[in-house]
């Protein structure tokens, strides 16, 4: 298939249990709860959305005609030794492109590959860390994986709802609007009387990366 890729950039991953590493972002374009258009936000599933995933026109954005020209651009992207390599795919919402023959590319260039989804749409073989982060009015398809992140507070959402769930780690992530600093202390204080529930700040935003 032609991939259709907004963004491909090096930072340090900004959220979650691998906070802090270094990693290669691929942000694919389009997302199955959003258009992306800001006229159609009011009426979307996921109204809260943070990112810009509409077209191919970012920083080392474009089609890829071949998983293997996908992987070569990722590649590219990373400075460090072919050690530790880790890319992650994200968007938009990344499972609606990424399919066995791109794991199978990035695989062999040496990647780990992690993924961020919202959990509609269930993640292929040989992922190996799936972030799911639910949103409110959306099924959860993809119960299992490496971290469970949920965007809070969102109306209607108990936490709990997801606790039972097949995640080794649970995060609340405050969500950010003109009312981040109020999200945050409630994201804090359930934390504190919900010990199984960690604090994911967005840690790119206050270091001004990418
Ligand atoms: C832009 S999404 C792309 C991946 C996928 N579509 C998803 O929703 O997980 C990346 C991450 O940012 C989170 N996010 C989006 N908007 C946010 C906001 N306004 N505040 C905090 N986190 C947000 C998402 O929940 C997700 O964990
Ligand atoms: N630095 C950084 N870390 C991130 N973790 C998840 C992100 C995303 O947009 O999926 C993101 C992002 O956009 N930037
Ligand atoms: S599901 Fe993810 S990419 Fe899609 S609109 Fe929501 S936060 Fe943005
Ligand atoms: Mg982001």
């Amino acid at each position: 298939m032609t991939y259709s890729v907004k963004e491909i950039f090096l930072t340090l991953q900004g959220e979650g249990g691998q906070a802090g590493k270094a990693a290669v972002f691929c942000r694919f374009a389009g997302c199955n709860l959003w258009t992306g258009r800001e006229q159609d936000r009011a009426k979307a599933v996921c109204t809260f959305c943070d990112t810009d995933f509409v077209g191919v026109d970012g920083e080392g954005g474009g089609k890829f005609a071949t998983p293997e020209a996908l992987a070569a651009a990722v590649d590219a992207a990373w400075t460090g030794p072919q050690s530790d390599k880790l890319v992650v795919c994200t968007g938009g919402e990344p499972l609606l492109q990424l399919d066995p023959p791109l794991i199978e590319a990035l695989h062999a260039r040496g990647f780990m590959i992690a993924v961020e989804t919202n959990g509609t749409i269930k993640a292929p073989p040989g992922i190996d860390w799936i972030c799911v982060s639910p949103k409110a009015d959306a099924e959860v398809v993809q119960t299992s994986g490496q971290e469970l992140k949920l965007v809070y507070p969102q109306r209607g959402v108990d936490p709990e709802r997801f606790a039972g769930l097949d995640f080794e780690r649970f995060f609340l992530q405050p969500m950010d609007n003109t009312a981040r600093q109020e999200n945050t202390t409630a994201a804090v204080a359930y934390c504190l009387s919900h010990p199984r529930w960690r604090l994911s700040v967005q840690t790119h935003k206050y270091l001004g990366l990418p």
